[in-house]
Parts: structure tokens; sequence; C-alpha cells
């Protein structure tokens, strides 16, 4: 079954909404972001949480130290690594580790055999932002790169075009923020109706 990852929830009613359609994992964004919260804003949402939704904690370029104790603070299961880290700098975390990688072309998928973490987060690149962009890039990519890790798919997934991007890449989850946001908000209906299309898939 493809796993569903919605990130960059920010609200108390974002978590009771999520409680009730149950994706496997939800993100939380400490890097600089609309969608930004602070480790104890977090703590909270996620003390409402269902206990066996997992938490993914995304961050652009900030320390171990850091991170760790944000983690430790909040109990979050996954950290993402959104930003230009290296793999020394991954092998510091105390958790599990999601890479992200931002696909140009082909090329980009070379830099991930330097990489032994947890899963490859795979989104779009863009010359300004980290992440969060709603674009998407050439899905053919990642089925011909035949990668023997975790892949978590990211950038510009919709609930139109959800059930294309599992079949053309085959990615173990699937990771969503803009493409369920109506004005910057989490959109309800595009979160439940994103979620019926994925199980539809299995
Ligand atoms: O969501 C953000 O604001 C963000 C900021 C900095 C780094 C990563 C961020 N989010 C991640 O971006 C991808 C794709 O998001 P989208 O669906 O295209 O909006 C996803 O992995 C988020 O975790």
């Amino acid at each position: 079954m493809t796993g569903i990852k919605i990130c960059g929830l920010t609200r108390e009613e974002d978590i009771y909404f999520i409680n009730s359609t149950r994706p496997e994992y939800i993100g939380f964004v400490f890097a600089k972001s609309k969608r930004q919260v602070d480790p104890h804003k977090c703590k909270r949402l996620i003390s409402l949480l269902d206990s066996d939704i997992k938490v993914v904690g995304v961050f652009v370029n900030s320390c171990p130290k850091e991170i760790n104790d944000i983690v430790d603070y909040c109990k979050i299961d996954i950290v993402q690594l959104h930003g230009n880290e290296k793999q020394e700098m991954c092998n510091d975390i105390n958790s599990k580790v999601w890479k992200a990688f931002r696909v140009k072309d082909k090329y980009s998928l070379d830099k991930l055999k330097e990489y032994k973490v947890d899963g490859y987060l795979l989104d779009a690149y863009d010359v300004d932002q980290f992440g969060g962009t709603g674009s998407s890039f050439n899905w053919s990519l990642v089925k011909d790169a035949r990668l023997d890790k975790e892949i978590i798919l990211a950038g510009g997934i919709t609930p139109d075009n959800v059930q294309n991007a599992i079949r053309e890449t085959n990615a173990q989850i699937i990771d969503i923020s803009s493409g369920v946001e109506t004005n910057g908000i989490k959109d309800f209906d595009k979160i439940k109706t994103l979620i019926e299309r994925v199980r539809e898939i299995g």
C-alpha cells in the first residue's frame, strides 16, 4: 500500500481532521516557510495526534544539535533534511533520516548513491525555494533510476495527478503540501479526495 504524508500542518483543526482521515505520516516544517512551526507549537499539535500516525520534522540546513533537541522535545519519528546537508551530517541525527534531493534532470539522481539514509525524498528543483513549491519534475526519471531505498515522492502532487504519480514512479510514499491547500490553508476536501484516490490504487 502506498504511504501518504501530508506536510505543512499548522493548526489544531488540521490535526483533528488528520486523525479522522489517517494518512501514515504528517510533516511539520521547522525551516523558514509560510508553514513554519516552532517546537512548542509542534509539541502541542503532536499531543493531539493519534499515536499511530508518524511525525516527520522538515529542516533546511540546520545543525544536528538543534535538530536532535527538537526531535527529543517534540518526539519526532523521522527527520527530513531538505537542504544541502552532506552524509556526515545525516550520521549525526538521532532518528530515521529522509534526505531530500531536488531533481532537475537525470544527473540529479547520481548524488543519491553518496547517501546511506532511511529514505530518498525526491522533490522538484526550484532556484529560489528549497521545498513546498507546488511544482513537479519529470517522474519518468524515478522508475528508470532503479533506486534501492524507500522513495518518497514530493513536489506538485495534487488530488488530480496523484494516481499518475504513483503509477509512473512506484514510490512507496507520496508527500503533499501545496496540492492540498487553498489560499495557503490546508483544504480538508482536497485532503479527503487525495487520500481516497491513493487508497483506490492500494
Ligand atoms: O513546505 C514548505 O514550506 C517547505 C519549506 C522548506 C523545505 C521543504 C518544505 N516542504 C516540503 O516540500 C515538498 C513538496 O511540497 P509541495 O507539495 O510541492 O508543496 C514536501 O516534501 C514538503 O515536505
